[in-house]
């Protein structure tokens, strides 16, 4: 069984009246990117405070690191790395000073210390900028000498809240890197974001937080299979085998100035098989056959906001296609 860095059962967290988290479950396997999505207010921050041990649940059975939160909140501090909008970055001083004052709290040794900042400023290509007021800083390299002071304590989860709102698409991509590099040397990571294409490219699992609950759970691929649009288009240019196409599959939506089908499908190997072999034995032939599969964005809008529909809806939606 892979053991699992984070475990969250029935975790409650109010503000007064309001419910911010309402007993949610959450699982991250060792060596994995987790990423919790939501919208401004869902409660990822909170989430990320109470699995840090920054502040205190009003309920659930937690683990970090194998240690139980309230009973050894000491050992789930020396396991973790927290990161992200609250950042520890003192703008006064320089990027080595800064490095060196978390290699002092890590309680370092003097030698071991220096050592260990040099690697990482090299890391993170901050040794040109590292004898220099980390106030003078780009956004990139703050977050950059950010993440690196957490990596001084050597830790084996790390928790990046938003890691890259507001940065430029270069610092973006830089940070995706860096966090891939991370997680191949076997740390795990616990990422909020609020920009889908982010949880898509980096995430093994991805949750969708909203009014308190998950409202889905999955790869970036099963949340795109929750909900419906997606669809298989084939394109024809003989008219004739267009029409007969048309006429013989059921469910299609029709475009007949482009000489198009779109059939609706999870776009899986199985669907696709099927939809293959019944234009070959009625010897259609499309020229062109592409699938359409809902991106993230999707996802996110039909499983959050106003209109939220629960996405057991969606799946007897689907189901009835
Ligand atoms: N210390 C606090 N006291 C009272 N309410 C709080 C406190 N911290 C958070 N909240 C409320 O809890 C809710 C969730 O906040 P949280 O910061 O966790 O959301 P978030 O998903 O991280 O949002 P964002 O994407 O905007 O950072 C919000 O309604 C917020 O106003």
């Amino acid at each position: 069984m892979t053991s699992l860095a984070i475990a969250a059962k029935g975790l409650r967290k109010s503000y007064g009246d309001k419910v911010v988290l309402d007993g949610i479950d959450l699982s991250v396997p060792a060596g994995t990117i987790f990423s919790l999505l939501g919208p401004n207010g869902a409660g990822k921050t909170t989430a990320v405070k109470i699995l840090s041990t920054l502040v205190a649940p009003d309920g659930g059975d937690l683990r970090v690191g194998g240690h139980d939160l309230a009973a050894e909140p000491q050992a789930v501090r020396a396991a973790i790395g927290v990161t992200g909008q609250f950042s520890a970055v003192d703008g006064l001083i320089t990027g080595e000073e800064n490095m060196l004052l978390m290699a002092d709290l890590h309680r370092l040794p003097k030698r071991e210390g220096r050592r260990t900042v040099a690697a990482l400023l090299e890391r993170f290509d901050l040794v040109e900028a590292a004898k220099k007021p980390a106030a003078g800083y780009s956004g990139g390299m703050k977050r950059r000498l950010d993440i690196a002071m957490t990596l001084v304590g050597g830790p084996r989860i790390i928790f990046l809240d938003e890691p890259t709102t507001g940065l430029d698409p270069r610092s973006r991509h830089t940070m995706w890197q860096i966090i891939r590099e991370l997680v191949s040397d076997g740390v795990t990571v616990f990422l909020t974001t609020q920009y889908l294409e982010e949880a898509d490219e980096l995430a093994d699992r991805i949750a969708v937080l909203d009014n308190g609950t998950l409202a889905a759970e999955g790869s970036a691929e099963e949340l795109k299979r929750l909900i419906p649009g997606g669809h298989v288009r084939l394109r024809f240019s003989d008219p004739a085998a267009y029409r007969s196409a048309a006429s013989a599959l059921r469910e299609t939506v029709r475009d007949d100035e482009a000489l198009a089908l779109q059939i609706p499908s999870d776009g899986s190997q199985r669907e696709l098989r099927s939809l293959l072999d019944w234009l070959d034995s009625a010897g259609v032939e499309a020229d062109e056959l592409t699938v359409h599969t809902p991106d993230l964005d999707d996802v996110f809008f039909a499983l959050t906001g106003s209109t939220t529909v629960p996405a057991q809806h969606h799946q007897t939606e689907e189901a009835a296609r």
